[in-house]
């Protein structure tokens, strides 16, 4: 197995891509801290699912509440992994907002809340994943899930793209920063993925248009991008770092 005995951190990984990436770490036999926010925001039964579908594959699995927003919630995963698990080997930074909104009546509020998810999340949770790992002096990999949007625009996410690209230059800098450290940083940039955070706007027509863009002529799932995680955090991509991984159909390539 890719991951025997290895301890990953997921962010948001009660649905969607960071369910998927825990069920496939664990496949590979990684250990997953399993964190959800919406039980620390009032209950949600997402996050029981992900971890018995992660225990369903063999895997042993910790469910933790935390707003990835808040600084002191990555120090609460890092604790979870080393009480339960005894270390850290991988992380991956997945939890991520998209509320469509259009730009030129933007709330600050709506605004300010995804670059603290999204980017702010990313920031800080690695900050306490490297220092964990740093600690242990045995190298690491660090995942980040950025997005095709690192790359291209979108009219009623001028407030998202920003943070993806911001995911992508942060796994650059810090792959130089964690080089030295042995710790391997990479993002995964997923194009059109089929989850709760675009159900609604994935309308029927924009399903199609989408559909006879992407060259491989189907809508991604989250279990494309998983597979490619458990990739870059494995010792398959050991010389891989500061480097991103289109998934994506095909779709960012085909212009014309
Ligand atoms: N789907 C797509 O087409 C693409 C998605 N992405 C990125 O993939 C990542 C995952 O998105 P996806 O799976 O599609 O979306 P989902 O809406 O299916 O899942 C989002 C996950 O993030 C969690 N989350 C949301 N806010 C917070 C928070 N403040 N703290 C901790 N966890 C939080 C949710 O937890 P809970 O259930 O507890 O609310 C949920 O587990 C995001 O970063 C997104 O930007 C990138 C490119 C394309
Ligand atoms: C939420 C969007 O549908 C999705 O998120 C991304 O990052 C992709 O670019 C899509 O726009």
């Amino acid at each position: 197995m890719l991951l025997e005995g290895k301890v990953a951190i997921v962010t948001g990984a009660s649905r969607g891509i960071g369910r998927a990436t825990a069920v496939e770490l664990a496949r590979h036999g990684a250990s997953v801290v399993l964190n959800q926010f919406a039980a620390a925001d009032g209950g949600s039964a997402a996050g029981e699912e992900a971890y018995a579908e992660v225990r369903a594959v063999g895997g042993e699995a910790v469910l933790v509440d935390g707003d990835v927003a808040d600084p002191a919630t990555g120090e609460r995963l890092v604790e979870a992994a080393v009480a339960h698990f005894g270390r850290l080997d991988i992380h991956v930074s997945n939890a991520g907002i998209c509320p469509f909104h259009a730009f030129l009546d933007m709330p600050v509020d709506l605004f300010r809340k995804v670059v603290d998810v999204n980017l702010e999340g990313a920031y800080f949770t690695t900050q306490a994943a490297a220092r964990q790992m740093v600690k242990q002096g045995e190298g690491g990999a660090i995942v980040a899930v950025s997005s095709i949007s690192a790359l291209v625009g979108g009219g009623m996410q001028t407030h998202y793209t920003p943070t993806k690209a911001g995911v992508h230059s942060l796994m650059q800098s810090v792959a130089i920063a964690l080089g030295p450290h042995g710790i391997r940083c990479n993002s995964v940039m997923p194009g059109a993925i089929l989850t709760d955070i675009n159900r609604d706007d994935l309308t029927p027509d924009k399903l199609d248009h989408f559909g006879q863009r992407i060259p491989l002529g189907r809508i991604g799932e989250p279990v494309d991008v998983a597979r490619c995680v458990v990739f870059l955090a494995s010792g398959l991509a050991g010389y891989v770092t500061g480097a991103s991984l289109l998934v994506d159909g095909g779709m960012f390539v085909n212009l014309q």
